[in-house]
């Protein structure tokens, strides 16, 4: 087991440095447990508790468990105080365990020292003491930190420990504030050896086995999180809601209603509304008025509703049955405190904003958004609104990837048009690799004599030419720019629509930090016949009309018109199929890929 302790005289800042040191080291993805030493008095318990009744009735240990944590309580009556190494073996297995206080034990330490409590160091006469936290500058002849200098100390402490070297110490420090992921390898997009027409299946399982968040991480505010993707589990830091209160507007009293018999209650001075509580007890029998959303008042704990009373004279009647509880809403009956309210990879919707704040989350980490590059290449392309020779063709891919990428949720760069030009399209890698996470091409992708993205990357980047056993979309260029991946997406605009939503979307989702995407489709009745062959996996474009499938009279994977008269595509299985209409087909929305 790895153990560093702290250790320092009274108010020399070793609680704080223990817990500052416990958030940077499982920020930097580390498990880390404690131990404490504290006074022989120290009791977790409370008399009165059901676990204190336990202990007091004479049971040597008693397990206090519930849904969130669990304690053991060991009474050692008359045995010996354990050793510290005795109690370790206490502890599940974590990377480390942080000790403070056990100053006479020879396991390694940082001492915190506070100039102004006077006390001297505990180091010249300690060699177990290898380095001081200190809030003044010192003279020693061991390392001195800042007391403040968190992460220099955990730096410290993880090389000391051998969970980093003091290679990664050095380079991390000079990293910003939180960890950086690590680059993608090169061979990420290679397929295994003899591999032909890929299945999609096999494809995409690649792909989520071999990418990994590659942007780096920043807190945000929930201001400023919607749309951004979380870098670590969330947990709430209060439970909501905080204290039981009222579901409606009515009258508060202990206690149900077993029946239909008229009961009335002397009504208290008074009222317990929402933030402004009523302070004082209701005794039993007694009823008191409450607002929806107020806490209820000691003595409540069930309210009538306004509309099933009568109040007058100081009393308030009604007739029941009510359960105890009745329009009442428990503590924590929507987040306990400590729940995990969200995982790292979750992209935040604008109602994950509303579950955080009600967990008093107000900053979280996110990744970094991913940046994505976008390029068409084509000698044919123009721009539209400029004038076109015959032969030339306005560029249709590039303001619908650019569109595409946003809504993703990722930050795109538009980096033009290039000609079938080797240098060209060189320099605008140069420009997607230094401005981007990520460049998306269109065209040039399969092996033609003026197919210079995937010519490019064969020769100066690690390509991989995907045959997906796909249609439409068969040539997807996969590769390396230096550091950073290119999509090389076919030209035909459907093929680039098809090839983006089924590989670039997921693909790009886990290098921004996301989890991966399955698009969720639903079988509808086909209006519609179609023989399809085996070995490959067909996306039409399609829409419901009138509850059936509708697929566009044409597959030409040049007719932009078909993506935009589709809501989605009809997804048929890679097997040989014969559809007839009414036969059920799996449509995928436009909105489960993100569009
Ligand atoms: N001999 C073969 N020829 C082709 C094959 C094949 O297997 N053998 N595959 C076909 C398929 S399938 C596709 S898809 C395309 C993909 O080729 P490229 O990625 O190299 O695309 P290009 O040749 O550059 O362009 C194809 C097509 O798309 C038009 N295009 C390109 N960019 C845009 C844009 N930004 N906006 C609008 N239209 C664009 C381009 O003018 C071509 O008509 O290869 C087939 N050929
Ligand atoms: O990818 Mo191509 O457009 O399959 O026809």
């Amino acid at each position: 087991m790895r153990i560093f302790g702290v250790v320092g005289w009274k108010n020399a800042g070793k609680t704080g440095l223990m817990e500052r040191l416990v958030t940077e080291i499982t920020g930097r993805g580390f498990s880390v447990s404690t131990v404490k030493h504290a006074h022989h008095t120290f009791d977790v318990d409370h008399p009165g508790k059901d676990s204190h009744r336990h202990r007091i009735a004479g049971a040597t240990e008693v397990l206090l468990a519930s849904r969130n944590r669990w304690a053991l309580m060991h009474e050692l009556r008359d045995e010996q105080e354990p050793t510290l190494a005795e109690l370790l073996t206490n502890l599940s297995p974590a990377d480390l365990v942080l000790v403070e206080g056990y100053k006479r034990d020879d396991h390694p330490k940082v001492e915190a020292h506070r100039a102004e409590t006077g006390n001297p160091l505990i180091a010249p006469s300690d060699a177990s003491i290898k380095a001081i936290a200190a809030d003044v500058p010192l003279q020693a002849d061991r390392p001195v930190f800042d007391l403040n200098d968190t992460a220099a100390v955990a730096d410290f402490i993880l090389v000391q420990v051998g969970l980093s070297s003091a290679n990664e110490e050095a380079s991390r420090s000079a990293a910003q504030q939180h960890p950086q992921p690590p680059p993608l390898r090169n061979d990420c997009f290679a397929l295994p050896p003899g591999v032909d027409w890929t299945p999609v299946d096999d494809a995409l399982s690649l792909l989520k086995q071999r990418l990994h968040p590659i942007t780096g991480i920043e807190a945000l505010s929930l201001a400023e999180a919607e749309g951004r993707v979380l870098a670590a589990p969330v947990t709430a830091l209060r439970a909501n809601p905080p204290h039981a209160n009222s579901a409606v507007d009515g009258y508060g009293f202990a206690g149900g209603v077993p029946d239909e018999a008229p009961v009335s209650l002397p009504l208290m001075e008074g009222r317990s509304a929402a933030g402004v509580p009523y302070e004082g007890e209701v005794p039993p029998e007694h009823a008191i008025r409450v607002l929806t959303g107020a806490s209820l008042p000691v003595g409540v704990d069930t309210v009538v509703l306004d509309e099933d009373v009568v109040v007058g004279a100081g009393q308030v009647a009604f007739r029941g049955p009510l359960k105890r509880g009745a329009n009442t809403r428990k503590a924590g009956e929507d987040v306990q405190e400590s729940a995990t309210l969200l995982p790292a990879g979750r992209r935040l919707t604008p109602a994950d904003l509303a579950y955080l704040a009600s967990g008093g989350v107000a900053e979280v980490p996110a990744f970094r958004r991913l940046r994505v590059a976008v390029i068409s290449t084509g000698d044919e392309l123009v721009e539209a609104g400029s004038p076109a020779a015959s032969g030339q063709i306005f560029d249709a891919n590039r303001p619908m990837l650019l569109a595409m990428v946003r809504r993703f949720g990722f930050e795109a760069l538009d980096l033009g048009r290039m000609p079938d030009d080797r240098a060209a399209i060189a320099a605008a890698f140069d420009r997607g690799a230094a401005g981007a996470d990520v460049i998306l091409t269109s065209g040039g992708a399969s092996a033609g004599d003026e197919d210079h993205v995937s010519a490019l990357l064969r020769e100066r980047g690690a390509m991989q030419e995907w045959r997906i056993a796909l249609k439409p979309g068969r040539p997807l260029a996969l590769g390396m720019w230096h550091e950073t991946p290119v999509f090389g997406l076919p030209g035909n605009p459907v093929a680039a629509l098809v090839c983006t939503l089924v590989f670039a979307r997921p693909a790009m989702e886990r290098l921004a930090g996301g989890n991966w995407l399955d698009p969720v489709g639903f079988d509808v009745p086909a209006a519609f016949e179609k023989r399809k062959k085996p070995g490959r996996r067909e996306y039409l474009r399609a829409r419901i009309r009138d509850g059936r499938a509708e697929v566009f009279p044409s597959e030409g994977s040049g007719r932009i018109s078909s993506l935009s008269w589709a809501e989605g595509l009809v997804e048929i299985a890679d097997g040989a199929r014969h559809i007839n209409p009414g036969d059920p087909v799996r449509f995928l929305p436009y909105g489960s890929f993100g569009l």
